[in-house]
């Protein structure tokens, strides 16, 4: 997600309250909708007394309260849905739901342009530097523009396939990384990995940073990349002051951002030059994949919309695959079993010294498997995703007005017995189909989407999985994991900043395969 993205839709009780849309779009009317009678919102299930405080209740639940932040904001919502339900309300302003039926019914009445609420210290660091907002910032139809533009070129499905090759030829260096890394150093080389692969894709290049020496601008890149994050994490909680005056975490956030965004536009300029020439030449040709070129074909975009949207991809498509790369190969580190059928997979469709290809990709359905059961354990963001619809909702019998901030809490959907045998276990074949295309299990469709769906679905799901694919299958292929702590997956304690993470770093010993 794009990582802002992700920032943008969760947790922050303090700007969420703020929520109530006046929304112009076309809106269905309760009558549309199939329910009768429905409950008042105030009876939506909650914490009461000093919680339900209009605007600013929901702030107690948090810290300096409770031991909850934004960090750990799932704690606080399974504990929630343990006492009240599946619907909860906090304050007057937001709804969180598990249940199958709502996530259906909103993603089904989220518009031609669904609205997630806003990160908003990002926005008003964009506003003040006269830099132009990209889709992690955009809504309504400037949104809706720059992403027919873009999704052009990365949601088709073979949009990634483009990029195999070259995304692979990172995969094969990580390998070579990764025979003399000590376990502590494997996060920071999986981010440099995902900031190596998604660079092929958003300049058609390599960076190459994934090597012996990383120069020391690189390494600052990397550095403020991370406090970027960060520090967009902390201007969630509390009374947002940074939109009034320039407080101290507004100005770390601002100059972590200024020099992050500052390498990416070099690597941009550089791109975009050569992008320029082979526009001029005529020497493009249409049928190769080339973001930046198709960008540049569209004459509706300007080149700093162009510059703010790659920007965009590059961070939103950093620590996202990363983070879900370490906590996929922790949890096969701890399932000997499972790697064993993954290896086996892997001889038989990529052999032992072959790579991933457009041709075997798709026969790797094992390989899938494991990455939608890792999702599954270790959902990648600490809810769902989170919209707020233009009109009145009536959601598990309650009615839900519209300017709600409605929580789509997918994370606890597939952890509930009720829809998923045995929850706790890591069991990648409830994901495989029979011969008649039948789930072994069965499982809600709407339950594990990690990338969400619809028309504001992740733009770059498609990069993410191959890049995450080509790296687990590289690694499988050459290493055997394991793991000291052996402790089941599900108590491995994830925090989210944004992405999940593993609270305590990743120990996984790699032994090379003989
Ligand atoms: C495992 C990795 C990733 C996960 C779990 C993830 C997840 C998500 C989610 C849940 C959303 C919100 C969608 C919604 O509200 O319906 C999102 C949006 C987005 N993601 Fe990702 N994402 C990942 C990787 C990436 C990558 C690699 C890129 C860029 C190449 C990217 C770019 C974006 C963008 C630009 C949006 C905003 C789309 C919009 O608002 O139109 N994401 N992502």
């Amino acid at each position: 997600m794009p990582t802002f993205r992700l920032l943008r839709h969760y947790g922050h009780l303090s700007k969420l309250v703020e929520y109530r849309l006046n929304s112009t779009a076309a809106a269905t009317q309760l009558s549309d909708i199939n329910t009768t009678n429905p409950k008042p919102f105030k009876d939506i299930p909650g914490p009461t007394g000093i919680y339900s405080i209009p605007k600013i209740g929901p702030l107690f639940l948090l810290k300096p309260f409770s031991n909850y932040n934004i960090f750990n904001i799932h704690e606080l919502l399974d504990g929630l849905c343990d006492k009240y339900g599946s619907i909860i309300r906090l304050g007057d302003a937001v709804v969180f739901t598990s249940n199958p039926k709502d996530i259906e019914y909103v993603y089904k009445n989220e518009g031609k342009y669904p609205v997630r609420p806003g990160l908003d210290i990002l926005e008003v660091y964009l506003e003040r530097t006269k830099k132009e907002k990209g889709l992690g910032v955009l809504n309504g139809e400037k949104w809706a523009k720059l992403r027919h533009s873009i999704q052009k070129v990365t949601v088709r499905p073979k949009s990634a396939l483009y990029y195999i090759e070259s995304q692979s030829g990172v995969a094969e260096d990580l390998i070579h990384q990764l025979r003399s890394i000590k376990p502590e150093d494997l996060r920071e080389m999986l981010f440099i990995y995902a900031v190596e692969s998604i660079a092929v894709v958003c300049f058609n290049k390599r960076l190459g940073i994934l090597g012996e020496h990383v120069t020391d601008e690189v390494k600052e890149y990397l550095e403020n990349s991370k406090l970027f994050l960060k520090l967009s994490n902390h201007g969630f909680m509390g009374f947002p002051f940074y939109k009034y005056f320039e407080t101290p975490t507004y100005k770390k956030f601002r100059d972590a951002t200024d020099k992050a965004y500052g390498f990416g536009k070099v690597q941009i300029e550089e791109s975009l030059e050569k992008a320029l020439q082979m526009k001029k030449d005529g020497t493009w040709n249409p049928d190769q994949s080339n973001l930046l070129m198709t960008m540049l074909a569209d004459d509706r975009l300007s080149v700093n919309q162009i510059s703010s949207m790659v920007l965009d991809l590059l961070v939103a498509g950093t620590d996202s695959t990363a983070k879900t790369l370490e906590l996929f190969l922790d949890c096969l580190s701890r399932h000997p079993d499972v790697q064993e059928k993954l290896y086996q997979e892997i001889l038989e469709h990529m052999g032992r010294h072959g790579d991933l290809t457009a041709d075997n990709l798709p026969k790797m359905k094992y390989l899938a498997a494991c990455l939608k059961e890792s999702f599954r354990i270790h959902y990648p963001v600490p809810v769902g995703t989170s919209r707020i619809l233009p009109h009145d909702v009536v959601l598990s019998g309650y009615t839900v007005p519209k300017g709600t901030m409605i929580g789509l809490n997918n994370r606890r959907l597939v952890k509930n017995p009720e829809y998923i045998k045995d929850p706790t276990v890591y069991r990648p074949e409830r994901w495989l189909r029979d011969g008649h295309g039948v789930r072994t299990e069965e499982i809600p469709s709407i339950g594990l989407i990690p990338f969400s769906i619809g028309v504001r679905n992740c733009i770059g799901r498609r990069f993410a999985e191959q890049e995450i694919y080509l790296a687990v299958a590289k690694i499988i292929q050459n290493f055997k994991l394991s793991n000291k702590d052996t402790r089941p997956v599900a108590e491995r304690k994830v925090t989210y900043m944004p992405f999940g993470t593993l609270t305590e770093q990743p120990m996984i010993n790699l032994q090379e395969r003989p």
